[in-house]
């Protein structure tokens, strides 16, 4: 049997490759560097969003990149709590962590969401492996509280994560591995007890002791909105002091969210990014155009 092209099949081609040299010079800036990569837990909720971006990873991995991804699971934890009717509220972007409920923190994020993440990124071939941050002695966390109209307010076993030893991820990426981090730290303060860490602030403070090239949260929002809910007011770029201006101003979510993104540049991460994970290919969309997607932090 023969076939033949016509001239919608050049054009085609044509589009294609200009996408692929178009992302030639982000290939050579990313090739042999790490991108710590957060998943968030609204970023993840079919089954489809979870395949488009374990693709994602595998390309970046194919491509030479060394991801490593810290994943959330905020909305998986809430409804654990739900059917197991433990309580839990929000305290400035923070869960409010009680013992019984870190025990579910626990189970969900190393027992549920990174085993989902870990098969999905598998299916191409054997190349994730899952470490929580107590393995290891990958985190080290202490207790912190949050402020809430300027009062400081007890959020129970939530941590900050206050040192990182990254030689267990490393041995991942040397051996060709993808890493896929759960946020949990023990406490230096009371051994034996852990700590229940916002995946934000985990993924920064990795990306940091990483000596990451870029830090990418997915989300499930297009960006930072500097007049939320104002649709009209999607940050494109923001620079690290007006950035630090602007925090205080943030609500919820965003606020651990944004502190991540300012602490991972000001700790020598040289980008990062806040994106829409709802996006089939947002990472790639972001990583490997010229003007990316969602509110970039530069120095
Ligand atoms: N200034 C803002 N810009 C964008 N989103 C905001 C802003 N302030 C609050 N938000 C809220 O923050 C949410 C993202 O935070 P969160 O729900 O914690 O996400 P994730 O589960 O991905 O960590 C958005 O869906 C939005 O509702
Ligand atoms: C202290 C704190 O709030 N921890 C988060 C950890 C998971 C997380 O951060 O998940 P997302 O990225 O999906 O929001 C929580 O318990 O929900």
């Amino acid at each position: 049997m023969t076939t033949t092209h016509d001239s919608d099949d050049f054009a085609l081609a044509a589009e294609k490759a200009a996408t692929l040299i178009d992302a030639l010079p982000w290939l050579q800036t990313y090739r042999d560097r790490i991108v710590v990569i957060k998943f968030g837990g609204n970023a993840m909720v079919t089954p489809e969003l979870q395949r488009t971006f374990a693709e994602d990873i595998v390309f970046l991995r194919t491509a030479g990149v060394r991801p490593v991804i810290v994943h959330g699971g905020g909305p998986q934890i809430s409804s654990m709590l739900d059917r197991f009717k433990i309580e839990s509220d929000f305290r400035g972007g923070y869960r409010y962590t009680s013992p019984e409920a870190m025990d579910v923190v626990r189970m969900v994020l190393t027992g549920q969401v990174s085993p989902a993440i870990v098969n999905h990124i598998n299916e191409h071939g054997p190349l994730a492996a899952a470490i929580s941050g107590e393995d290891a002695g990958l985190f080290r966390g202490r207790k912190r509280g949050a402020m809430v109209d300027g009062e400081e307010v007890d959020l129970g076993l939530v941590g900050d994560v206050v040192g990182v030893n990254p030689e267990p991820v490393i041995a991942q990426l040397d051996a060709d591995r993808i890493p896929v981090v759960s946020s949990i730290a023990p406490d230096i303060d009371t051994p034996g007890q852990s700590l229940n860490v916002n995946a934000d602030s985990a993924a920064s403070a990795l990306a940091v002791a990483l000596k990451a090239e870029k830090l990418v949260i997915l989300t499930d929002v297009a960006g930072l909105y500097r007049d939320w809910p104002d649709r009209d007011s999607l940050v494109s770029t923001i620079a690290v002091p007006e950035l630090r201006e602007l925090l205080p101003s943030l609500q919820a979510g965003m606020i651990p969210k944004m502190a991540a993104c300012l602490e991972a540049v000001e700790g020598g991460v040289a980008k990062s990014a806040i994106i829409d994970g709802r996006i089939p290919h947002s990472i790639l969309l972001e990583m490997f155009t010229q003007k990316g997607i969602g509110t970039e932090v530069v120095p």
